[in-house]
């Protein structure tokens, strides 16, 4: 049979749910038994009516068969919600980490894609909004076809007028549904949207909060996200809308259907049907098993109808996720692994060499060619006329860019973008406002890192010169500071990103602009700081001539022609 043709983001959904295979094909076991259940409570629930109705007696085996039946079936039930629970749990959970391992893999070209409240909006929400789809929707679509199928045929033998009343309103049912669920896609994705906006909107309010107020622009501000969020308001109603619409529908097209069917029985048992006058064509029994019957029947494909909005919602979400999973990382060309692979390696092999290391940009040049080398141990001072490439040299070396041209060795080795974890581990980077988060300076300083014994954290401190600041705080380490390092200053901030840096055991440190935004005074004493806490390491350090790196082995000056190297000191290990 030809396999249908899915969407991107069918495949995409259809691919995680592989993670869970295991789990779905015993939850469609159980729908099987759940089938093979109502099938016989509705057997043995009929025979004990009827009996009792008709012959007064209650026939307790039948009664058993019902009684087992249904409590078998609850039983089922519970086990299979939970199996579906769990299996969605577990895919979002591993799905949650893809995304943000990617997004720390991206780094600031994350931003190309959203602003990170938006970004943050598609690992969390977005990523929730698969959970009906695989708790709900994907089991539900086997059982909407096993159990009215198995219901068909076990009313077959009993009545051919129920068989094609159940055969001809089925697809109406799901007709009605997939036109209204096609609606809600595309309401789902505006509701994204909007959301994604709101997101990014009052992240901004939150960073310029100081300057709007300072510009008297508050006001502006707040009518401007008022809007968004009534603009969200619409949007959720109109999904939620849609919603009602589809639910509506359904009710009433599948309560039309056991009408139908009731009104035949109810009709038949009278002897009243138009083309079968004074004759009974069902049994009390047959009447009965057909009525109880008919509600199971359309309840899987009603379930389904509520459960088909999940998946265009699952649906909407998986183009906003995919997104990001397909920024992908460039990767070396097969010619560009063979001319490199042949490089020769150096005597004194530099831990750090770029070789004709350039990069163009969309016709524009954002680093100019360079052939320079670092030496284990050494510590550069890359200065230069703002807009040369400093950063972008930066962003390279922390494998944030790989649209670049030339190469960099590593260790004489070509560094591969399958490299850039383990290359990664080898780095300290300290930008100019280092990110915090809000927890204790000791939490702060152990991201990423792990617990931190005492004795090394205190070595940290002291060495970074944070100690005596540290040790007048209230709590010391455990004292809690905000995203912005609040009831610290901006030297202090910098002082204890380098205890952070010795922390991390890191043997490359580069560093942006460290003392940007720090006054003359405290830039220098921050520089020495770097000075006693990086010795031994190599250092690949930013800084304008206002803060000159003067204990630097190399000084290279960057222009838009490329670098010069205007001195080189020998390593000192006096
Ligand atoms: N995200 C970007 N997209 C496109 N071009 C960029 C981007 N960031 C920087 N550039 C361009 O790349 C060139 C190098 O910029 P870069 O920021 O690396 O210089 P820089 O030497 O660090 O400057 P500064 O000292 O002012 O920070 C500039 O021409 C700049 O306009």
């Amino acid at each position: 049979m030809r396999e249908r043709v899915k969407t991107p983001e069918q495949q995409f959904l259809s691919d995680l749910q592989q993670a869970e295979k295991k789990r779905f094909q015993t939850v469609k076991w159980l729908g099987v038994l759940i089938a093979l259940m109502i099938v016989a409570q509705a057997l043995g629930l009929a025979k004990v009516i009827s009996d009792l109705v008709l012959e007064g007696s209650f026939p307790l085996s039948a009664a058993l068969l019902a009684g087992g039946a249904f409590l078998l079936k609850v039983v089922v039930q519970f086990v299979r919600e939970q199996m579906c629970a769990s299996a969605s749990r577990n895919i979002r959970f591993s799905l949650r980490k893809r995304l943000i391992s990617h997004l720390t893999r991206l780094g600031p070209n994350r931003l190309k894609l959203d602003e990170d409240a938006g970004l943050s909006t598609r690992v969390y929400e977005q990523v929730d909004a698969l959970d009906d789809y695989y708790s709900r929707y994907v089991p539900q679509v086997f059982l909407v076809t096993f159990i009215p199928l198995t219901i068909m045929l076990a009313v077959l033998p009993v009545s051919w007028i129920a068989f094609f009343i159940f055969a001809f309103t089925a697809p109406l049912v799901v007709f009605f549904m997939i036109l209204v669920g096609h609606k809600a896609a595309s309401a789902n994705r505006k509701q994204f949207k909007v959301l994604s906006l709101l997101s990014n909107q009052f992240m901004d309010l939150n960073q310029g909060m100081a300057e709007l107020k300072r510009l008297g622009q508050t006001q502006s501000a707040r009518e401007r996200l008022s809007l968004t969020a009534s603009e969200y308001q619409k949007t959720t109603m109109g999904v939620l809308r849609l919603a009602f619409l589809s639910t509506g529908t359904l009710e009433l097209f599948s309560s039309v259907a056991i009408a139908m069917v009731a009104l035949y029985l109810g009709l038949g048992l009278l002897e009243q049907l138009p083309w079968q006058t004074g004759v009974s064509p069902v049994s009390l029994f047959a009447a009965f098993y057909l009525l109880l019957l008919a509600p199971e029947f359309y309840l899987p494909l009603r379930q389904l109808g509520n459960d088909y909005h999940a998946k265009q919602k699952a649906e909407a979400a998986a183009t906003d996720i995919q997104a990001i999973l397909d920024m992908a990382l460039s990767t070396f060309s097969e010619h560009e692994k063979e001319k490199f692979s042949e490089t020769t390696v150096h005597q004194s092999t530099p831990i750090i060499q770029f070789v004709d290391l350039h990069w163009q940009q969309d016709g524009r040049t954002r680093l100019a060619n360079i052939s320079v080398s670092i030496q284990q141990g050494e510590r550069v001072w890359l200065r230069g006329e703002s807009g040369a490439g400093k950063t972008s040299l930066m962003s390279i070396l922390l494998g944030f860019e790989q649209q670049y041209q030339g190469s960099i060795l590593i260790e004489g080795t070509l560094l591969y973008p399958e490299d850039i974890q383990a290359w990664r581990r080898r780095l300290a980077w300290i930008p100019q406002q280092p990110e915090w988060v809000q927890g204790t300076i000791r939490q702060n300083l152990e991201l990423g890192l792990g617990k931190c014994n005492d004795d090394d954290l205190r070595m940290a401190l002291m060495k970074a010169q944070c100690w005596d600041f540290v040790g007048q705080l209230r709590f010391g380490w455990d004292t809690p500071i905000s995203e912005a390092g609040t009831g610290l200053s901006g030297g202090q901030m910098q002082r204890l990103s380098i205890a952070r840096a010795l922390l991390s055991k890191a043997d490359i440190w580069l560093l942006d602009e460290p003392c940007s935004g720090l006054d003359l005074e405290t830039a220098e004493q921050v520089l020495n700081t770097l000075d006693e806490a990086s010795f031994g390491k190599t250092v690949l350090i930013i800084s304008h001539d206002t803060h000159p790196v003067v204990w630097a082995n190399q000084q290279w000056v960057m222009t838009k022609e490329g670098v010069h190297v205007a001195t080189q000191t020998p390593i000192s290990y006096v």
